[in-house]
C-alpha cells in the first residue's frame, strides 16, 4: 500500500496460531477503501497460512470501527469506479463468501465503538466479545442510507426483528451490556482482557467447545413469516407517519422483508442494490453534508487554529429565571455544572427554580431520569438575590428581558462582582453586543450565548462574537456548549445574528401572501409537508404576538428597505389575541394544544385590506405548493446570502447547520444554502427579481445572490472558487 494510504489493517500471528488483524485509521478507524483492501489481503493470507488456525479482528486505540469512511461517499456519488462500485463486492464477496464461509473461525474483539460497517464486519465473525461500555449500532439511516455490508440481514437474525428494526430506524446504538442481553455479543470483558479472551474464544470455536455460528443462517431469533409481516406492516405505518418525505426507511424495511421471505442471500443482493441506489439520492447527499457540516462548526479561522486550550469552567451563574434562563440552567445542571440562579425577588426566584424542577420532572415522567438522579441534579442549582456568590464564578449568562439599559446596568455590575477571568455572556437574541458592553471595560470577555427555546432541548447554541471578543473566551464557551450537548456555531454580531436574521422573512413572506389572497392554513400545511416542524402562522401563535411585534420592530428599524411591514398582527392583538397563550391567534386552541383553523381570521384580513388598500392578487390566491415553498423560502435564502456576504457566518455550511438546528429546516434537505444550491442561484435570483418588481423591496435579490447568479456559481462556494467556475 502506498504512503498516502488512508488507513490499513495489520496482521500479527501469535504462537497460539491466532492471527490478530487490527484496523488502524484514526480517529475512529473508519473503513476506507484502503482499509477494506488491506483487510481482504490480510484475510486471504490468514486463510492460506498453515500456521494460522483462527482469526481475531479488532480496532486500534480502543475503537473497533466507526463504519464505512463517509468521506469516500463523495467519490462514489461522483461516479468513481472500481471494485467498490460493484454491488456486493464487500457484503457478498469479502464478508459473506470469504470471512463468514471460511474454514477458520473469526472472532471480533470490540471496544469503544462498532458502528455501521464496523458492526457489520463484527456480525460476520463467528462470535463477538465486547467491553461493557462499547457502543454497537447501525446508524446508516441517519445518513439517508441503509446498512450495506449485510447488516439488514444479520442484525434481525442475531437480536430478533423488533429490536433490529428499532436499532436501524432510530440509528441509536446499544451499549455492550445491552448487546450481551440481546445476544448481539457473546461475552463481556474488560478492555485489558478483550483480545486475550477473543483469541481463546476463537480457538475454542475451532475445537468445537464453543458454537461456530454463521449469523446469516441463524434462525432461532427470527419470527415466523406471518408474524414478521405483521411487525413490518406496523413499522411501515410508523415510518410513513414520522418520515413522510424520505424513502430510505421504507427501503430498509423492504430489504429486511426480502431476506425473511426469500432467504438471506436474496436479502443480501437486494440490500446491495438498494444501497447503491440510495447512495446517489439527494437525501443521502444532504444528510452526509449535514454530518460533516455539524463537525465543521468547530473550525473557525482565527479562533480554533490558534492552539488555545479551553479553560475549565467550574461554576456558572445565570441572571434571570424566566423561560430562557431556567432552560439554560436546566441544560447546565443536566451536564453537572453547578449553577447559581439570580433573580430580583423571592417570588421570581422561586418561579425560576420551579421551572427548572418542572423541566427535570418531565424527564422523570418520561422515564428518562430516575428520582435519585433528579435529586442529585436539582441540588446543583442555588438561588440568590444578590451578587455576593458571584466572586468565584467562571461564566455568567445573562438572560433577562430585551432591554438595553437594563442589560448595560447588569454588565457594569458584573464587572464589579465577578473575577477578572469570568466570561460575561448574554443570551440576547437581537441586541447589539457592543451596546450591551458599552459601559464596561470588559469588551474582550463579552460574548453572546444565544440559546433557542426550550433551551434544554433545542440543539443549537449561537456563539456571538464582536470584533473585541477574545478567541479564548469563544473557545471556552464553545467547550461548555459541547459539554452541554449543543452544537455551537460561531457567528458575528448584528441584528438577529445568523438564525433569527435568516428567518425573519419567513413569517413576513407568509403575511404578505395572505394579505394578497393566499390561504394561511394552506401555507402552514405546505410548510409542514416540506418538512418544517410547523408553518409560519402556527409559529407566530407559539412565540406570541408580543414577541413577534418586538422582533419585527427591530428588523423594521435595522433593515427598513426589505422588512415587510404588516399591521395584521397588531390588529388581531387589539382584539385580545396574543397567540397560543390566549388560546386565540391565527388559530384557536382547545384541549391538548390542538390548533384549529379560525373562520374569523378572514374578517381581520378583510379589515386590513380595507385599511391598507392592498388588493387580492388573483395569482397569489391560487398558488401551487411549489410556488408557496419558493415564495416562503427564497427570501430566507436571500437573507442568508447577506449574512454570508457580511461575514456574519464564517461559511455556508454553518448556516445550513444553524437553519436545521435553530429553525427545524429539514436536515434531509441539507440546510438552507445546500437546498438553495440544489435549485440553482440563477433560478432563485430570477424569481426574486420578478417578485420584487411586483411586490417591492421585500423580495429584492441582494448583491451576493446577483453576483453568483450572473456567474452561474453556487451560493456555498467561497469567493475564489465562485470566480474559478466562470
Ligand atoms: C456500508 C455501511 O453500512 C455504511 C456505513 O458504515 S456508513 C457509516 C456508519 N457510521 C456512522 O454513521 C458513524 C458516524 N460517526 C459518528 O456517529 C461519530 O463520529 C462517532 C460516534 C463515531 C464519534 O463521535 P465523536 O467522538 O463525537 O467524534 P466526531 O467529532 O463525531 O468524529 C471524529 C472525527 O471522525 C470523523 N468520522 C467519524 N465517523 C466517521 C466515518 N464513519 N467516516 C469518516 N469519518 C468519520 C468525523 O468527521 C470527525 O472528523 P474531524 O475531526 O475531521 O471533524
Amino acid at each position: 500500500m502506498g504512503t498516502n494510504a488512508k488507513g490499513r489493517t495489520v496482521m500479527e500471528v501469535g504462537d497460539d496460531g491466532v492471527a490478530l488483524i487490527t484496523i488502524i485509521n484514526p480517529p475512529v478507524n473508519s473503513l476506507s477503501f484502503d482499509v477494506l483492501f488491506s483487510l481482504k489481503e490480510n484475510y486471504e493470507q490468514a486463510l492460506q497460512r498453515n500456521d494460522v488456525k483462527a482469526i481475531v479482528i479488532t480496532g486500534a486505540r480502543g475503537k473497533f470501527s466507526g463504519g464505512f469512511d463517509i468521506s469516500a461517499f463523495g467519490g462514489l456519488q461522483g461516479g468513481q469506479t472500481g471494485p467498490f462500485s460493484k454491488p456486493g463486492f464487500v457484503a457478498v464477496d469479502i464478508l459473506t463468501d470469504t470471512v463468514e464461509a471460511a474454514r477458520k473461525p473469526s472472532v471480533a474483539a470490540i471496544d469503544g465503538l462498532a458502528l455501521g460497517g464496523g458492526l457489520e464486519i463484527a456480525m460476520t465473525c463467528h462470535a463477538r466479545i465486547s467491553t461493557p461500555t462499547a457502543q454497537l449500532g447501525l446508524p446508516e439511516l441517519q445518513l439517508g442510507l441503509i446498512p450495506g455490508f449485510g447488516g439488514t440481514q444479520r442484525l434481525p437474525r442475531l437480536v430478533g426483528l423488533t429490536k433490529s428494526l428499532e436499532m436501524m430506524l432510530t440509528s441509536k446504538p446499544v451499549k455492550g451490556e445491552e448487546a450481551f442481553d440481546l445476544g448481539l455479543v457473546d461475552a463481556l470483558v474488560s478492555p485489558d482482557e478483550l483480545v486475550s479472551t477473543a483469541r481463546r474464544w476463537a480457538l475454542e470455536i475451532l475445537e468445537r467447545r464453543r458454537p461456530w455460528v454463521a449469523s446469516l443462517h441463524k434462525t432461532s431469533k427470527l419470527e415466523s413469516l406471518g408474524e414478521a409481516r405483521e411487525i413490518l406492516k406496523f413499522a411501515r405505518a410508523q415510518v410513513r407517519k414520522q418520515a413522510p418525505n424520505v424513502k430510505h426507511p421504507l427501503v430498509c424495511i423492504d430489504v429486511i422483508e426480502e431476506g425473511i421471505a426469500s432467504g438471506p442471500r436474496a436479502g443480501l443482493w437486494k440490500e446491495a442494490e438498494a444501497f447503491q441506489e440510495l447512495l446517489h439520492s439527494e437525501t443521502c447527499k444532504s444528510l452526509v453534508h449535514i454530518f460533516f457540516s455539524q463537525r465543521g462548526t468547530s473550525k473557525v479561522p482565527g479562533v480554533t487554529d490558534l492552539g488555545l486550550v479551553p479553560r475549565n469552567v467550574k461554576k456558572v451563574a445565570i441572571i434571570g429565571g424566566g423561560l430562557m434562563g431556567s432552560g439554560i440552567a436546566t441544560a447546565l445542571i443536566l451536564s453537572n455544572y453547578p449553577v447559581i440562579l439570580k433573580e430580583v425577588n423571592e417570588k421570581f426566584l422561586q418561579a425560576g427554580i420551579n421551572r427548572v424542577k418542572a423541566n427535570l420532572q418531565s424527564r422523570v415522567k418520561k422515564g428518562k431520569m430516575t428520582q435519585v438522579k433528579f435529586d442529585k441534579t436539582i441540588s446543583l442549582i442555588k438561588g440568590t438575590l444578590g451578587y455576593e456568590s458571584f466572586k468565584d464564578v467562571d461564566m455568567v449568562i445573562e438572560a433577562v428581558i430585551e432591554n438595553i439599559s437594563l442589560k448595560q446596568q447588569i454588565f457594569s455590575e458584573l464587572e464589579k462582582y465577578c473575577p477578572p477571568h469570568c466570561i460575561l455572556a448574554t443570551n440576547t437574541s437581537t441586541i447589539d453586543l457592543n451596546l450591551i458592553g458599552e459601559k464596561t471595560k470588559s469588551q474582550d470577555r463579552i460574548v453572546g450565548a444565544h440559546f433557542f427555546s426550550p433551551a434544554h432541548i433545542m440543539p443549537l447554541l449561537e456563539i456571538v462574537r464582536t470584533n473585541k471578543t477574545s478567541p479564548q473566551v469563544i473557545i471556552d464557551l464553545f467547550d461548555v456548549g459541547k459539554k452541554i450537548k449543543k452544537t455551537p456555531v460561531v457567528v458575528g454580531n448584528c441584528t438577529g445574528f445568523a438564525v433569527n436574521r435568516m428567518f425573519f422573512p419567513y413569517p413576513q413572506a407568509a403575511l404578505l401572501l395572505i394579505e394578497r389572497g393566499a390561504d394561511a392554513y394552506q401555507i402552514d400545511k405546505v410548510m409542514t409537508k416540506f418538512g418544517m416542524p410547523m408553518g409560519p402562522f402556527r409559529l407566530l401563535d407559539l412565540v406570541g404576538f408580543g414577541v413577534a411585534i418586538a422582533s419585527g420592530t427591530q428588523y423594521i428599524e435595522n433593515f427598513p428597505e426589505r422588512t415587510y411591514t404588516s399591521l395584521l398582527i397588531p390588529l388581531m392583538q387589539g382584539d385580545g389575541r396574543q397567540g397560543e397563550s390566549t388560546q386565540k391567534g391565527f388559530y384557536t386552541y382547545g384541549d391538548k394544544r390542538r390548533a384549529n383553523p379560525d373562520p374569523e381570521l378572514k374578517k381581520y384580513i378583510e379589515k386590513l385590506r380595507s385599511m391598507s388598500g392592498v388588493d387580492i392578487d388573483p395569482k397569489l390566491a391560487k398558488l401551487s405548493e411549489k410556488d408557496i415553498v419558493e415564495m416562503m423560502f427564497f427570501p430566507v435564502v436571500n437573507e442568508a446570502c447577506r449574512v454570508l456576504a457580511e461575514g456574519i457566518a464564517v461559511k455556508a455550511a454553518d448556516l445550513d447547520i444553524a437553519s436545521v438546528m435553530g429553525m427545524g429546516f429539514p436536515p434531509y434537505r441539507g440546510g438552507v444554502i445546500f437546498w438553495a444550491d440544489s435549485i440553482g442561484s440563477k433560478y432563485i435570483y430570477s424569481k426574486l427579481e420578478e417578485w420584487s418588481k411586483i411586490y417591492g423591496g421585500f423580495f429584492k435579490p441582494c448583491a451576493y445572490l446577483a453576483e453568483r447568479a450572473a456567474k452561474g456559481a453556487s451560493l456555498s462556494a467561497p469567493l475564489d472558487e465562485a470566480k474559478s467556475r466562470l
